[in-house]
């Protein structure tokens, strides 16, 4: 079944509880953590989190887009996070890293930027409970789809599906009404969006819209 995660990136972060409670049929609520040193872009951390855990029924999905997640990670499970996502290209330590998640009774997730394949990762999927394909450069919403991800996405579905795992595969950037069937067809099962939730105007709706259309999207897949 399709999963639908709305980005609190594109939230009013003055408001930020009552836009966690605006998508509570969504699936997870996804947090995403910049740190201004692996992106270009500070947004919020542990403390929101705690809050965040707090002000809402609907399960945390932490994405952390920042330096030393070996250091960090596990304080997002402690504080609350259902998942934690680390960027392969700053984990130091992957399979530790997500080992220490998993102990702390979260789900660990790993990320990969546009430019970094699956490949060299393909012996440490079954660390690992999610794989995170980013579709934009991680910063900012509301940018454009990466088409050119859509291989990517086939072929870690591929891998996951041949080493007989049940693992998610995520989509990040740019998913909307426009280009979520394309993602779902190529094999992705979790699906972030952010403008295309918090800007419209029944963000609620739009999840349900959503999940929809990936599902019919992932049907036809499979009956081909
Ligand atoms: O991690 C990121 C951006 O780095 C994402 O989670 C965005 O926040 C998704 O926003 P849209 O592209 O859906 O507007």
């Amino acid at each position: 079944m399709a999963q639908i995660n709305p980005s609190i990136l594109s939230a009013d972060f003055a408001r930020l509880a009552e836009e966690a409670r605006a998508v509570e049929g969504a699936d997870w609520l996804h947090v995403d953590v910049m740190d201004n040193h692996f992106v270009p872009n500070l947004t919020i951390g542990l403390p929101v989190v705690e809050s965040l855990r707090k002000a809402t029924d609907t399960p945390l999905d932490c994405h952390l887009m920042i330096e030393d997640p070996d250091r960090w990670a596990p304080a997002y499970a402690e504080a609350g996070a259902g998942s934690v996502t680390f960027h392969a290209e700053a984990a130091a330590a992957p399979v530790r890293l997500a080992r220490e998640i998993r102990a702390k009774g979260a789900r660990a997730s790993l990320a990969l930027r546009p430019a970094t394949p699956i490949e060299p990762y393909e012996d440490l999927l079954p660390e690992l409970d999610m794989v995170l394909i980013m579709t934009v450069e991680p910063g900012f919403g509301g940018q454009a789809f990466l088409d050119i991800m859509l291989p990517k996405i086939r072929r870690t579905r591929q891998l996951i599906d041949r080493h007989g795992l049940a693992l998610w595969l995520q989509v990040d950037g740019g998913v909307s009404a426009a280009t979520i069937e394309r993602c779902a067809e190529a094999g992705a099962d979790v699906f972030v969006a952010g403008s295309a939730v918090y800007g419209a105007e029944d963000p609620a709706a739009a999840v349900g819209a959503l999940r929809d259309r990936a599902e019919r999207a992932a049907a036809r897949a499979t009956s081909r």
